[in-house]
């Protein structure tokens, strides 16, 4: 554990560190720089990201979509190998390496919670309020999210404003049984999920009778669709393993309220350590002596 602990100013110093560790790319930065000043986002490091060498645009697959709502409440699509191969791998290592990752700690009824997974997090909801407004800055989406993000809500005829991500470093890393049912995403939420990277398994079962359950081996390049009644009515989970390599999950959903931004980024960024990817190798990003 670093023994420091890094000031919690978000609007500033965690942009100032984050500027330090990626560095400047000269590069798009002009051609960025009429986005951004129209940006209305204080996090100004969509210019810090790799430009990609992958077309995510020829390798979008829809022909395998099935839908599931044979199980009360369930509606589910599983689009199947939606970024096909080799792009997934590709996507894999370019989020893996190019994202600022977080190990989120948070206290919930006065116990410490450590989130047993990385994650990150892009959008801010529909009211978009100046950044000032919410308790940590907004970040734009970086570019190949937002690509991302186009093709999903055209094969998922919906639109969304966030951009989470977790990655599982290993079968140790976990999520439990959940369902994103908060009020700040309206009624009947549709939350599209994509893996990527090692397989994991994708536990759902329903709230009224925990013997219905919906069981998946999600695969690299998989989406899967979650809307209508399943938020309020089903739980998911990836549970742990003994044995699993790394996974990237990407869920796109539509915050409608302020409330929204600011639980996507107290528990996805909160004010902790920077990590990011080196050399094969989860690294913290380690303040400076001042
Ligand atoms: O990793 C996954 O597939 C699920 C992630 C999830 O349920 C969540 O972030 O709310
Ligand atoms: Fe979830």
């Amino acid at each position: 554990m670093c023994s420091r602990k890094r000031k919690v100013s978000p609007h500033s110093s965690t942009n100032t560190d984050l500027h330090r560790f990626f560095g400047q790319s000269t590069v798009i930065k002009k051609k960025l720089k009429q986005q951004l000043d129209r940006s209305l986002f204080v996090y100004p490091f969509l210019t810090a990201y790799p430009i990609p060498t992958f077309d995510l645009s020829l390798s979008i697959n829809v022909k395998q979509q099935k839908v599931i709502n044979d199980k009360p409440q369930l509606d589910l699509i599983y689009f199947k190998s939606f970024i096909q191969s080799s792009t997934d791998q590709e996507l894999y290592i370019y989020l893996l390496t190019s994202l600022p990752w977080y190990r989120v700690e948070y206290t919930k009824e006065n116990l410490k919670i450590s989130t047993p997974r990385y994650t990150t997090v892009f959008g801010i909801d529909e009211t978009k309020q100046p950044a000032e407004v919410y308790q940590r800055p907004p970040r734009e989406i970086p570019l190949v999210l937002q690509e991302l993000k186009d093709r999903v809500e055209r094969a998922t005829s919906a639109t969304y404003n966030f951009v989470l991500c977790n990655y599982y470093s290993s079968g140790n890393d976990s999520i439990s049984y959940h369902s994103d049912d908060e009020r700040f995403l309206g009624v009947k939420p549709t939350i599209a999920s994509l893996s990527l990277g090692s397989q994991r398994d994708f536990y759902m079962k329903n709230k009224q009778d925990a013997k219905i359950t919906q069981n998946f081996l999600l695969e690299s390049g998989d989406l899967l669709v979650m809307r209508g009644e399943t938020q309020a009515h089903w739980l998911h989970s990836i549970p742990k393993r003994t044995h699993a390599q790394g996974r990237i999950n990407v869920t796109f959903r539509r915050a409608m309220i302020p409330e929204g931004t600011n639980n996507y980024y107290k528990y996805n960024v909160g004010d902790g350590q920077i990590f990011r990817f080196l050399n094969g190798i989860m690294t913290k990003y380690e303040e400076e002596e001042s």
